[in-house]
Protein backbone atom coordinates (compact mmCIF):
# COMPACT_ATOMS: atom_id res chain seq x y z
CA UNK A 1 0.00 0.00 0.00
CA UNK A 2 1.34 3.61 -0.93
CA UNK A 3 1.80 6.19 2.48
CA UNK A 4 -0.94 8.17 2.46
CA UNK A 5 -0.50 9.03 5.82
CA UNK A 6 0.64 13.44 5.84
CA UNK A 7 -1.73 13.96 3.48
CA UNK A 8 -3.74 15.59 5.93
CA UNK A 9 -3.63 17.49 8.92
CA UNK A 10 -2.02 15.63 11.78
CA UNK A 11 -3.95 15.34 15.01
CA UNK A 12 -1.06 13.96 17.33
CA UNK A 13 2.81 12.98 17.11
CA UNK A 14 3.83 10.60 14.79
CA UNK A 15 3.40 6.58 16.51
CA UNK A 16 4.17 3.39 14.82
CA UNK A 17 -0.04 2.68 15.11
CA UNK A 18 -2.07 0.38 12.41
CA UNK A 19 -2.11 3.25 9.95
CA UNK A 20 1.58 4.32 9.94
CA UNK A 21 2.21 -0.19 10.53
CA UNK A 22 -0.12 -0.41 7.11
CA UNK A 23 1.98 1.29 4.71
CA UNK A 24 5.43 0.95 6.66
CA UNK A 25 7.86 -1.29 4.16
CA UNK A 26 6.48 1.93 1.42
CA UNK A 27 6.80 4.88 4.07
CA UNK A 28 10.26 3.18 4.69
CA UNK A 29 11.26 2.53 0.68
CA UNK A 30 10.71 6.44 -0.11
CA UNK A 31 11.60 8.46 3.28
CA UNK A 32 15.12 6.78 3.72
CA UNK A 33 17.60 7.39 0.97
CA UNK A 34 19.04 4.24 -0.64
CA UNK A 35 17.13 2.20 2.51
CA UNK A 36 17.97 -1.00 0.39
CA UNK A 37 21.52 -0.54 -0.21
CA UNK A 38 21.75 0.00 3.57
CA UNK A 39 19.95 -3.05 4.50
CA UNK A 40 21.76 -4.89 1.69
CA UNK A 41 24.89 -3.81 3.50
CA UNK A 42 24.36 -4.09 6.80
CA UNK A 43 23.12 -7.67 5.55
CA UNK A 44 26.63 -8.35 4.02
CA UNK A 45 28.86 -6.93 6.72
CA UNK A 46 26.97 -9.27 9.54
CA UNK A 47 27.24 -12.46 7.63
CA UNK A 48 30.73 -11.84 7.59
CA UNK A 49 31.32 -11.80 10.93
CA UNK A 50 28.37 -15.16 11.92
CA UNK A 51 28.82 -18.64 12.34
CA UNK A 52 26.56 -21.90 12.45
CA UNK A 53 23.33 -21.00 14.75
CA UNK A 54 24.77 -17.85 16.30
CA UNK A 55 22.20 -16.01 17.79
CA UNK A 56 20.79 -12.39 15.89
CA UNK A 57 18.51 -9.49 17.54
CA UNK A 58 16.57 -6.84 15.58
CA UNK A 59 16.06 -4.27 17.67
CA UNK A 60 12.66 -2.56 16.33
CA UNK A 61 12.28 -5.27 14.23
CA UNK A 62 8.95 -3.46 12.43
CA UNK A 63 7.73 -5.88 10.03
CA UNK A 64 10.94 -7.89 9.88
CA UNK A 65 12.19 -7.09 6.70
CA UNK A 66 15.81 -7.18 7.86
CA UNK A 67 15.79 -10.50 9.53
CA UNK A 68 13.64 -12.03 6.70
CA UNK A 69 16.60 -11.12 4.50
CA UNK A 70 19.33 -11.43 6.63
CA UNK A 71 18.39 -15.61 6.44
CA UNK A 72 18.37 -15.18 2.82
CA UNK A 73 21.41 -13.89 1.91
CA UNK A 74 23.42 -15.90 5.14
CA UNK A 75 24.41 -19.37 4.33
CA UNK A 76 24.21 -19.78 8.35
CA UNK A 77 21.52 -21.23 10.15
CA UNK A 78 21.03 -18.71 12.74
CA UNK A 79 18.46 -18.06 15.80
CA UNK A 80 16.47 -14.69 14.69
CA UNK A 81 14.97 -13.09 17.21
CA UNK A 82 12.83 -9.21 16.22
CA UNK A 83 11.75 -7.11 19.16
CA UNK A 84 9.27 -4.24 18.61
CA UNK A 85 6.57 -2.73 21.12
CA UNK A 86 3.95 -1.87 18.10
CA UNK A 87 1.76 -5.03 17.82
CA UNK A 88 0.47 -3.25 14.29
CA UNK A 89 4.12 -3.87 13.17
CA UNK A 90 4.44 -7.54 14.77
CA UNK A 91 1.38 -8.53 13.47
CA UNK A 92 2.67 -7.83 9.72
CA UNK A 93 6.45 -9.48 10.96
CA UNK A 94 4.86 -12.64 11.56
CA UNK A 95 2.83 -13.12 8.69
CA UNK A 96 5.67 -12.13 6.40
CA UNK A 97 7.73 -14.14 8.02
CA UNK A 98 5.59 -17.04 7.76
CA UNK A 99 5.35 -16.97 3.60
CA UNK A 100 8.70 -16.19 3.39
CA UNK A 101 9.43 -19.29 5.60
CA UNK A 102 11.44 -17.89 8.13
CA UNK A 103 11.56 -18.73 11.25
CA UNK A 104 11.58 -16.00 13.35
CA UNK A 105 10.88 -15.27 17.25
CA UNK A 106 8.57 -12.21 17.44
CA UNK A 107 8.63 -10.62 21.13
CA UNK A 108 6.23 -7.82 21.48
CA UNK A 109 8.32 -5.80 24.22
CA UNK A 110 10.07 -2.47 25.55
CA UNK A 111 13.64 -2.95 24.15
CA UNK A 112 14.49 -1.77 27.78
CA UNK A 113 12.71 -4.70 28.95
CA UNK A 114 14.75 -7.45 27.62
CA UNK A 115 17.28 -9.64 27.82
CA UNK A 116 19.62 -10.19 24.72
CA UNK A 117 21.61 -13.20 26.25
CA UNK A 118 24.42 -14.43 24.39
CA UNK A 119 24.29 -12.11 21.19
CA UNK A 120 26.40 -12.30 18.36
CA UNK A 121 24.98 -9.64 16.18
CA UNK A 122 22.57 -7.16 17.01
CA UNK A 123 20.77 -5.04 14.28
CA UNK A 124 19.13 -1.78 15.02
CA UNK A 125 18.08 0.14 11.84
CA UNK A 126 16.44 3.56 12.51
CA UNK A 127 15.23 3.12 16.12
CA UNK A 128 17.75 4.73 18.73
CA UNK A 129 16.76 7.80 17.26
CA UNK A 130 13.18 7.05 18.71
CA UNK A 131 14.98 6.51 22.59
CA UNK A 132 14.99 9.46 24.68
CA UNK A 133 18.45 10.21 24.92
CA UNK A 134 19.30 9.79 28.72
CA UNK A 135 17.64 6.19 27.40
CA UNK A 136 19.70 5.57 24.94
CA UNK A 137 22.93 5.80 26.47
CA UNK A 138 22.04 3.01 29.01
CA UNK A 139 20.44 0.98 26.07
CA UNK A 140 23.80 0.89 24.04
CA UNK A 141 25.68 0.09 27.36
CA UNK A 142 22.89 -2.81 27.44
CA UNK A 143 23.92 -3.77 24.10
CA UNK A 144 27.69 -3.75 24.67
CA UNK A 145 27.23 -6.30 27.87
CA UNK A 146 24.90 -8.69 25.98
CA UNK A 147 27.03 -9.19 22.82
CA UNK A 148 29.59 -12.15 23.05
CA UNK A 149 33.02 -11.03 22.90
CA UNK A 150 33.75 -9.84 19.12
CA UNK A 151 30.03 -9.38 18.86
CA UNK A 152 28.79 -6.90 16.38
CA UNK A 153 26.32 -3.94 16.60
CA UNK A 154 24.98 -2.41 13.20
CA UNK A 155 22.83 0.60 13.76
CA UNK A 156 21.35 3.26 11.43
CA UNK A 157 20.28 6.69 12.11
CA UNK A 158 18.97 9.94 10.97
CA UNK A 159 22.22 12.17 11.51
CA UNK A 160 22.64 16.01 11.96
CA UNK A 161 25.39 18.66 11.23
CA UNK A 162 27.15 20.37 14.17
CA UNK A 163 27.50 22.91 11.53
CA UNK A 164 24.41 24.92 11.44
CA UNK A 165 24.95 26.24 7.40
CA UNK A 166 25.51 22.58 6.36
CA UNK A 167 22.41 21.31 8.50
CA UNK A 168 20.24 23.44 6.81
CA UNK A 169 21.32 22.28 3.48
CA UNK A 170 21.23 18.88 4.68
CA UNK A 171 17.30 19.15 5.23
CA UNK A 172 16.62 20.50 2.34
CA UNK A 173 18.93 18.15 0.58
CA UNK A 174 16.42 15.55 2.24
CA UNK A 175 13.20 17.32 1.60
CA UNK A 176 13.94 17.30 -2.02
CA UNK A 177 14.73 13.88 -1.84
CA UNK A 178 11.15 13.35 -0.69
CA UNK A 179 9.66 15.36 -3.37
CA UNK A 180 11.60 12.95 -6.07
CA UNK A 181 9.98 10.43 -4.37
CA UNK A 182 6.47 11.55 -4.60
CA UNK A 183 5.59 13.25 -1.09
CA UNK A 184 4.26 16.41 -1.61
CA UNK A 185 5.25 19.79 0.46
CA UNK A 186 1.91 19.47 2.45
CA UNK A 187 3.33 15.48 3.30
CA UNK A 188 6.31 16.84 3.80
CA UNK A 189 5.64 19.45 6.79
CA UNK A 190 3.16 17.09 8.49
CA UNK A 191 5.50 14.46 8.59
CA UNK A 192 7.88 16.81 9.84
CA UNK A 193 6.04 18.38 12.71
CA UNK A 194 4.58 15.05 13.95
CA UNK A 195 8.56 13.95 14.16
CA UNK A 196 9.15 17.05 16.90
CA UNK A 197 10.65 15.59 19.90
CA UNK A 198 9.69 12.20 19.07
CA UNK A 199 12.70 11.28 17.14
CA UNK A 200 15.41 12.77 18.11
CA UNK A 201 18.70 12.65 15.90
CA UNK A 202 22.60 12.51 16.87
CA UNK A 203 25.15 13.98 15.19
CA UNK A 204 27.89 11.33 13.65
CA UNK A 205 30.22 11.95 16.23
CA UNK A 206 27.75 11.95 18.91
CA UNK A 207 26.80 8.95 18.16
CA UNK A 208 30.37 7.14 17.47
CA UNK A 209 30.73 8.87 21.09
CA UNK A 210 28.11 6.78 22.63
CA UNK A 211 29.33 3.66 21.50
CA UNK A 212 33.10 3.94 22.67
CA UNK A 213 31.45 5.21 26.21
CA UNK A 214 29.78 2.34 26.15
CA UNK A 215 32.72 -0.19 25.40
CA UNK A 216 33.39 -1.30 21.95
CA UNK A 217 36.38 -1.19 20.75
CA UNK A 218 35.97 0.36 17.29
CA UNK A 219 32.90 2.11 15.75
CA UNK A 220 32.72 2.99 11.85
CA UNK A 221 30.44 4.50 9.33
CA UNK A 222 29.94 1.95 6.92
CA UNK A 223 27.49 4.28 4.71
CA UNK A 224 26.39 7.76 4.80
CA UNK A 225 23.91 9.36 2.16
CA UNK A 226 23.88 13.07 4.00
CA UNK A 227 21.83 12.69 6.98
CA UNK A 228 21.55 9.35 7.20
CA UNK A 229 24.23 6.92 8.03
CA UNK A 230 25.12 3.34 8.65
CA UNK A 231 27.42 2.25 11.93
CA UNK A 232 29.38 -0.76 12.80
CA UNK A 233 30.52 -1.06 16.30
CA UNK A 234 32.90 -4.01 17.13
CA UNK A 235 33.52 -5.44 20.32
CA UNK A 236 36.81 -7.03 21.65
C1 LIG B 1 11.90 3.25 11.97
S1 LIG B 1 11.27 1.79 12.63
C2 LIG B 1 12.55 0.59 12.34
C3 LIG B 1 12.69 0.08 10.94
C4 LIG B 1 13.26 -1.32 10.84
N1 LIG B 1 14.43 -1.49 11.67
C5 LIG B 1 13.56 -1.68 9.41
O1 LIG B 1 14.69 -1.43 8.94
O2 LIG B 1 12.66 -2.18 8.72
C6 LIG B 1 11.38 1.91 14.38
C7 LIG B 1 10.71 0.74 15.08
O3 LIG B 1 11.10 0.76 16.45
C8 LIG B 1 9.99 0.44 17.26
N2 LIG B 1 10.25 1.04 18.58
C9 LIG B 1 10.44 2.36 18.86
N3 LIG B 1 10.67 2.52 20.19
C10 LIG B 1 10.64 1.28 20.75
C11 LIG B 1 10.82 0.79 22.07
N4 LIG B 1 11.07 1.61 23.09
N5 LIG B 1 10.72 -0.55 22.27
C12 LIG B 1 10.46 -1.40 21.25
N6 LIG B 1 10.30 -0.98 19.97
C13 LIG B 1 10.38 0.34 19.71
C14 LIG B 1 8.78 1.02 16.53
O4 LIG B 1 7.57 0.38 16.89
C15 LIG B 1 9.17 0.79 15.07
O5 LIG B 1 8.63 -0.40 14.55
O1 LIG C 1 10.39 10.84 7.05
C1 LIG C 1 11.27 11.29 7.79
O2 LIG C 1 11.36 12.52 8.04
C2 LIG C 1 12.25 10.40 8.38
O3 LIG C 1 13.03 10.80 9.18
C3 LIG C 1 12.25 8.98 7.98
C4 LIG C 1 11.91 8.00 9.04
C5 LIG C 1 13.14 7.55 9.84
O4 LIG C 1 14.25 8.01 9.64
O5 LIG C 1 12.94 6.71 10.72
C6 LIG C 1 10.95 8.51 10.02
C7 LIG C 1 9.86 7.81 10.41
C8 LIG C 1 9.51 6.50 9.82
O6 LIG C 1 9.86 5.53 10.74
C9 LIG C 1 10.27 6.19 8.61
C10 LIG C 1 11.41 6.86 8.28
Amino acid sequence: MIDKVFNKSITKQFEFDEEVASVFDDMLNRSVPFYKEMQRLSIDFACNFLSENDKVYDLGCSTASTLIELSKHCSHNLKLIGIDNSSAMLSRAAKKAKAFGVEIDLINADLHDVNYENAKLILSNYTLQFIRPLQREKLVKKIYDSLEDKGIFIFSEKVISSNSTLNKQSIDEYYEFKKTQGYSEFEISQKREALENVLIPYTEEENKKMILDAGFSHCETIFKWVNFATFIAIKK
